[in-house]
């Protein structure tokens, strides 16, 4: 068992002046509690991409029709999107699944490309539930499966991140429903809404988190199925298995914490497995990490999703194994040390 002490000290002892890479260190430990092992491993990493439509979107909840969604999965797969950038320039490997956008799927898809397809997206959630706990079990299963399949190709480190027009609107309820946020802080702007639409985001999350709350300790599932999406209930399945399989989860912004939070509440202890890269500027985003008990890394007022904010704190992450792993020691130098 390495407890925080052992990788303190560990980290006093290397040819530095004491704790003089501040948070980095920090990072360092989490990563060696996390990893039970100071050597930790940061690759080979995957991001695994979930994507799906939302019903809501018809009410007029964001800046966007729900088109773009399968655009920007054609975008993706044809390795043209943000997420493909960044993704390239850390090395991470990238898997894209399709858990139901209304688009067809691309025409000659590449192969880390897979579609499932639940269903044409969810149903709207301002008039019903957005999916059925079936439905629900089913994306959590593909986001398990997920990540068995990270896991057996060796991958120490996974991301989840998300393509779905209107997905802040199921991250707000859910960051009501599970971290207990006002419905005010919950509900932001997301890909631009303004000011017409953020107030009717809002009154939409308030009327269906009131809906869902009364269910959620004698039916948790069918209080987060009531609010949820395909791809996020995927992203929480990911989590989960991924932590279960011993493996280090690093958080992108909003969205991916939803499906954080959903995997804390129906797996408890999943958020040990956790590294918040960043803090979206999506003002909910403060109440969902603090209910992980996350510190993000960055706060960069990112807010786009698609695994980008994980994928740009892969290089503190970089630098936190190095440093466990390839520093001297103050003792090889003949130099005692300074407390
Ligand atoms: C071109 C484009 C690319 C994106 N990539 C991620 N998102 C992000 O914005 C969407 C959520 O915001 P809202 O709830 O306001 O619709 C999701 O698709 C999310 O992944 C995008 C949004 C757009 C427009
Ligand atoms: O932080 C996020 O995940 C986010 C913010 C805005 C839009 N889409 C995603």
């Amino acid at each position: 068992m390495i407890d925080e002490e052992t990788v303190w000290a560990h980290l006093d002892g290397l040819a530095k002046p004491r704790r003089s890479l501040g948070r980095l260190e920090a990072l360092a430990v989490r990563l060696a509690i996390i990893q039970q092992r100071i050597d930790i491993a940061v690759r080979p990493r995957r991001m695994l991409l979930f994507a799906g439509d939302h019903g809501v979107v018809a009410q007029g909840v964001s800046a966007w029709p729900s088109a773009v969604t399968g655009l920007m999965v054609e975008t993706i797969a044809a390795g043209r999107a943000t997420s493909n950038a960044l993704a390239a320039a850390h090395g991470c490997d990238l898997r894209l699944v399709d858990m139901g956008c209304a688009a067809p799927p691309p025409a000659d898809p590449p192969s880390f490309y897979r579609a499932v397809r639940i269903a044409d997206g969810t149903d709207d959630l301002s008039s019903g539930p957005a999916m059925t706990v079936e439905a629900f079990e089913r994306a959590w299963a593909v986001g398990a499966e997920e990540a068995r399949a990270a896991a057996d190709a060796g991958c120490s480190l996974l991301i989840a991140g998300e393509m779905g027009i209107g997905n802040t609107t199921p991250a707000a309820c859910l960051t009501a429903l599970l971290a207990g946020a006002a419905i005010e802080e919950a509900v932001g702007r997301g890909a631009g809404a303004d000011d017409a639409a953020l107030d009717l985001k809002r009154r939409i999350v308030g009327e269906a988190v009131a809906a869902a709350r009364p269910l959620l300790v004698g039916d948790p599932l069918g209080a987060i199925a009531r609010v949820g999406g395909l791809e996020i209930a995927a992203m929480a399945g990911f989590f989960a298995e991924g932590a279960a399989r011993g493996r280090t989860l690093l958080l992108d912004g909003y969205v991916a914490t939803a499906a954080a939070l959903i995997a804390e509440r129906l797996r408890p202890g999943t958020a040990r497995a956790m590294i918040a890269a960043h803090r979206s500027a999506e003002p909910g985003h403060r109440a969902a990490l603090a209910a992980l008990e996350l510190e993000p890394l960055l706060e960069w007022d990112m807010r786009l999703g698609e695994g980008t904010g994980a994928l740009v704190a892969l290089p503190l992450l970089d630098s936190a194994a190095a440093l466990l792993k390839d520093v001297a020691r103050l003792s090889d130098l003949g130099v005692a040390r300074e407390d």
